[in-house]
């Protein structure tokens, strides 16, 4: 069984693949990033005991982490529960894809996952949208990743307004009874909304203008299932395209790393 992680600024998403790639769970636990090795051991055992799967079962595993202080402790934890060395991914992983970036290290590991995914699953040329704490998306085209937007998320751009807005509330992301808010409350859902939804339209249109037309929009993240049915372009939604990617990348470096003996 290959055991795949995604550390993302909001949840740690685990999900277990069989040898053939069917997956066998998907599960997530809040980042925090003071959690002390032995902590997230425990969140690791806890969710495979919730799935009932066995951890020893393990034969592989990789790591995908936007969050630098977790990535070393992950790694540990997997290593100690299943005598797995997992594969973090980040340079030295062959992707099977042209980056196109000025500083290829700095591109987020969840980017390549799902880029890779999306290569893998879907026709070219592709939007990939990740509506997760931060909203990106990632245009690829001839098998090449060209370049991705990163905007601030649904959810930390509402905080910051309701933080810094004195007379705004904290509320929760329903849709509103009409786009013409009459409280506040609807006013912001409305906003929120519709807001992001047309944003991610737009996006799109400037994207295809500047490149080519796609034939994918994919997207995924914890906001995914909120904004995309506001959306008027069509976009499906895969949840599992991040970890999908990291499955793929694995089976892509299988013979690398067992040739270094790993
Ligand atoms: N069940 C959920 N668990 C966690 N976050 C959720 C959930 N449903 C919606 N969200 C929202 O999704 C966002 C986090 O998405 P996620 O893809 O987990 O992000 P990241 O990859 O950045 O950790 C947050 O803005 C949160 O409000
Ligand atoms: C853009 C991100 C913050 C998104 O993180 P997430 O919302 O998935 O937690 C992350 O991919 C990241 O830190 N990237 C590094 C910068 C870059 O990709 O260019
Ligand atoms: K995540």
């Amino acid at each position: 069984m290959i055991l795949t992680v995604d550390i993302g600024n909001t949840t740690m998403t685990m999900g277990l693949y069989t040898p053939e790639g069917v997956l066998q769970f998907r599960g997530s636990i809040k980042t925090d990033k003071n959690k002390t090795r032995d902590q997230i051991a425990i969140d690791l055992l806890d969710m495979f005991q919730l799935y009932q799967a066995d951890i020893r079962d393990v034969t592989g595993a990789v790591v995908s982490s936007v969050v630098p202080p977790m990535t070393g402790a992950m790694a540990d934890a997997i290593r100690q529960l299943s005598g797995v060395r997992p594969m973090i991914v980040g340079p030295g992983v062959k992707t099977g894809m042209n980056i196109l970036a000025e500083v290829h290290n700095q591109l987020g590991a969840d980017i390549v996952a799902s880029s890779v995914a999306a290569l893998q699953k879907y026709p070219q040329p592709i939007i990939v949208i990740d509506m997760g704490t931060a909203t990106t998306l990632s245009y690829l085209g001839e098998s090449t990743y060209k370049g991705c937007v990163i905007i601030p998320g649904v959810r930390i751009a509402v905080e910051a307004l309701s933080g810094r807005a004195a007379e705004l509330p904290h509320i929760s992301l329903e849709e509103p009874p009409s786009i013409f808010g009459r409280s506040t409350i609807d006013a912001m859902r409305s906003g929120v909304l519709y807001g992001n939804a047309g944003m991610i339209d737009s996006m799109i249109q400037r994207m295809e203008e500047a490149a080519r037309p796609v034939a994918t929009v994919v997207m995924t993240g914890g906001n995914a299932a909120l904004i995309q049915k506001y959306c008027k372009r069509e976009i499906l939604i895969d949840e599992n395209l991040l970890l999908d990617g990291l499955y793929y990348l694995y089976q892509k470096n299988l013979d690398r790393r067992r040739k270094r003996g790993e």
